[in-house]
């Protein structure tokens, strides 16, 4: 199988949340206190950012207390927007409801937020509210590369790669520079060069390139990637899949007894989604995919994302989702992956082992906000 070949030559590729309440940013440790609506409950996940930037600590975190929301005075007061600070320009982009703030920075080789800034404008309620923020960058090298996307996650970490993200980016720069449909964007990534087209109809099909099926370069622990191994979560065990997508995925389509999920709606993500994200067998924290199959050719998918929760959509993730599907037979290499935000279309080409990700991209709004303290 060309999965068996995949990702040797890859080099290792390698947080949100729309109920998300609030954050805090710490220099290396961020903790975030999400609720879904699907549920009632609450869960707590933290992340080490990989990136190097750093602000003055701060320990405060929202608590909850029978139904009351308790809000730091220090996030109200770094959360608020003061124009009298320098300001940036932003848009609005989204891909079935994986939103993000999109910042024009093809000028300068330095992201013009920074990690905990951009945690705070992530924020719902004291921020613009997205998933992450997304910057267009100049290219690192223009013979091989229009620009480079870096990312934040809407805890402030830095992600290798964003599937929907990238649609977005492509989107962006499409509208900005009034370019013709049709037209392909090299863009580096920390996962290496992805290649977004968007189409005449307006949806973007992605060139994802190879999966990562090396367990070490995913990384994970796991033994390899070549078939699901046992993970057991809040006493539960269940069979995953390690797949690298330039970012971890782990996929899980059932319990270890061989019971498939036959409802991933009826599964508390917001309880078992932040073990999975640190469980030891993930040593950079992982995504993770519970999927429910419909038939060889769809599956129904939802993701707890690293360093942004639970989400209405994935790019990434639907990718990794049929790789482990093919690998476990679940799946066809051509399938539709169905999120809380709408349908993906993945195909894992067997001729050359890539896989090409189509679906949507929008503008929802621009506007204008405090770069803060
Ligand atoms: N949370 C992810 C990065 C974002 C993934 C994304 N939403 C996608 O569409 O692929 C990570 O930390 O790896």
């Amino acid at each position: 199988m060309a999965a068996n070949n995949a990702s040797a030559a890859a080099s290792k590729r390698g947080w949100y949340s729309h109920h998300q309440v609030a954050k805090s940013a710490r220099t290396t440790t961020r903790t975030a206190t999400t609720t879904c609506s699907s549920c009632s409950s609450s869960s707590s996940s933290s992340s080490s950012s990989s990136s190097s930037s750093s602000s003055s600590a701060t320990t405060t975190s929202v608590r909850r207390r029978r139904g009351e929301i308790i809000v730091p005075k220090a996030i109200q007061r770094k959360a608020g927007s003061n124009y009298s600070e320098t300001s940036i320009q932003f848009w609005k982009y989204q891909g079935l409801g994986n939103d993000f703030i999109l910042v024009d920075n093809r000028e300068s080789d330095a992201p013009k937020i920074s990690p905990e800034r951009a945690a705070l404008l992530c924020d719902r309620n004291f921020g613009i509210g997205a998933d992450g923020v997304i910057f267009a960058m100049p290219s690192p090298d223009p013979s091989k590369f229009d620009y480079k996307m870096t990312i934040y996650n809407s805890d402030g970490s830095e992600p290798e790669m964003c599937g929907n993200g990238i649609r977005c980016l492509a989107r962006f720069v499409a509208d900005l520079d009034k370019d013709q449909r049709g037209k392909k964007y090299n863009v580096s990534t920390l996962a290496g060069l992805i290649v977004p087209e968007v189409r005449e109809d307006g949806q973007v099909a992605v060139d994802m390139g190879t999966p990562i099926l090396n367990a070490s370069n995913v990384p994970s622990t796991l033994k390899d990637c070549e078939r699901s191994h046992e993970m057991t979560v809040d006493g539960e065990k269940w069979l995953a899949n390690a797949v690298g997508m330039g970012n971890p995925h782990c996929v899980v389509y059932k319990k270890a007894n061989g019971e498939m999920i036959s409802d991933v709606y009826g599964l508390d993500l917001p309880k078992i989604g932040p073990i999975f994200e640190k469980h030891e067998t993930f040593p950079a924290k992982t995504n993770t995919e519970f999927v429910q199959v419909v038939d060889k050719g769809r599956v129904k998918m939802r993701v707890w994302e690293r360093g942004a929760g639970c989400t209405l959509a994935c790019g990434t993730g639907a990718c990794a989702t049929v790789v482990a599907g093919v690998i476990e037979g679940h799946v066809d290499r051509k399938c539709v992956v169905e999120l809380p935000g709408g349908p993906l279309e993945i195909e894992w080409r067997e001729i050359d082992d890539k896989i090409i990700m189509t679906g949507p991209a929008e503008p929802t709004f621009e506007g204008t906000t405090a770069l803060g303290v």
